[in-house]
């Protein structure tokens, strides 16, 4: 199978590369890539206008498989990530049962085989049944092919656990990703803090829950050795603590999710549960610090918190309705248009962030497009403008808050291992 994709511009930041180039991809490898390449071949995709840049990585996604399959199931969350062109995502251990046991994964991995259009890299928990009282085995679940542990929905609040779980991870040589959420500062709490929860006699989740438990973790990570990946960073003094730790050249990394740059509390009303997810919109004073940390470096990882809910559990009273909502569909337009129209960021280093920077914190083969490499490539149209339409979702799920906004850049073609699975902004199959 002979793939010629002709006439893009080619944005590759591990190389640094941006200029137009033919890429001529042989079964799973890309084997060429030049100023012209003429010759026969199965397919040939006219890119001219489009970026060509390698395939997205998103190193947070729940798939809710097994035990939730009416929010999410692997085969339908793994089409919602090459529409969004996505071509590679780790899948978080909130599942039921939990990812704790090699069982488990292998069942992720067996689905992801058979049913998945993407690359599925599964993360375990780092207790048993996200309980917070007894480890994991980490060694054995990395044998069986994880590519990080972490206790995502909730936090491990035991210090002393956390400790030996970083130890067992650094040995392991994989990361810990961290949500970072002090349970005793929680009270209940749904909406970010402050004025708008106040009016909406909403119950408040404080900044200083995120903050608190950054910076134990960023301590913690000191004394281990280990990779820290901070997860859904929303707040200002998140930003900061991470700026400070990465200053002083400790091992940490830190993604934000598209809805805390794009979004504030001020979307939030009582009947639209769509605007609730962990950790919540913040204010425009986070939003600018985070805006600036992507600017500065300090945020290296723009990724989903793809979190599926189904319709019945969030058309529920606002307390009561699930945190969480699906991105996979619109981060690449978000970002493009938040980030990249606005001039924040270049082209090259939005892309960089998702796609060689996660590849890196995986310490994957994966994020560039180079002669040798598997062809997982993504081409966008970065000019198209279009409104979000959630009826047009491959999730299963629509829990969307950017339903009928209007932005600019939309996934064309993905292609996965040399398969084209998107067309022309549609799924293949
Ligand atoms: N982000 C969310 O609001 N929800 C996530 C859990 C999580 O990422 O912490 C979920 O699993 O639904
Ligand atoms: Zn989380
Ligand atoms: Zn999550």
């Amino acid at each position: 199978m002979k793939l010629l994709i002709k006439n893009g511009r080619v944005i590759d930041p591990a190389t640094k590369l941006d200029a137009i180039k033919d890429i001529l991809v042989l079964n799973e490898k890309i084997v060429e890539v030049q100023d012209e390449i003429n010759q026969e071949a199965d397919e040939i995709i006219d890119a001219k206008g489009y970026w060509v840049v390698p395939g997205l990585i998103d190193v947070h996604v729940h798939l809710r498989e097994p035990g939730f399959e009416h929010k999410e199931t692997i085969e339908t969350g793994s089409k919602s990530a090459a529409m969004g062109g996505f071509t590679t995502i780790c899948c978080m251990p909130n599942t039921q049962p939990v990812v704790d046991s090699v069982e488990i994964v292998q069942y992720i991995k067996e689905k992801t085989k058979r049913q998945a259009v993407v690359n599925v890299l599964p993360i375990g928990s780092i207790t048993k049944g996200q309980m917070g009282k007894e480890l994991v085995d980490v060694e054995k679940l990395v044998e069986s092919g994880i590519c990080g542990i972490s206790e995502d929905g909730k936090t491990v609040m035991d210090s002393a656990l956390l400790k030996k779980a970083m130890e067992q991870a650094k040995a392991a040589n994989i990361p810990v990703f961290s949500h970072c959420e002090d349970h005793t500062l929680v009270q209940g709490g749904a909406m970010n803090a402050g004025k708008k929860a106040e009016a909406l006699g909403i119950k408040g989740l404080g900044r200083d829950a995120e903050e608190v438990i950054i910076a134990r973790d960023i301590i913690l990570a000191r004394n281990t050795g280990v990779k820290l990946h901070l997860c859904h960073v929303s707040t200002k003094g998140g930003v900061e603590l991470t700026r400070e730790a990465k200053q002083r050249g400790e091992n940490v990394t830190a993604e934000v999710c598209p809805h805390h740059f794009a979004l504030t509390e001020d979307i939030v009303e009582k009947d639209f549960t769509n605007s609730k997810m962990n950790p919540p919109l913040r204010t425009g004073e986070d939003v600018d610090a985070i805006k600036q940390g992507l600017v500065d470096g300090t945020i290296e990882v723009i990724a989903t918190d793809h979190a599926p809910h189904h319709a019945d559990e969030k058309n529920q009273e606002f307390h009561q309705a699930p945190f969480g909502i699906v991105g996979l569909e619109t981060a690449l337009s978000i970002g493009m248009t938040e980030l990249v129209a606005t001039k924040l960021l270049t082209p090259m280093s939005f892309i960089e962030k998702m796609t060689i920077n996660p590849a890196k914190l995986l310490g994957i083969d994966k994020g560039t497009i180079q002669v040798g490499k598997i062809a997982d490539i993504t081409i966008l149209d970065s000019n198209l403008e279009y409104e979000i339409d959630v009826n047009t979702f491959a999730s299963k799920s629509n829990n969307s808050p950017f339903h009928g906004s209007k932005v600019k850049g939309k996934v064309m073609f993905t292609i996965v291992a040399g398969e084209i699975i998107v067309e022309n902004g549609e799924l293949k199959h």
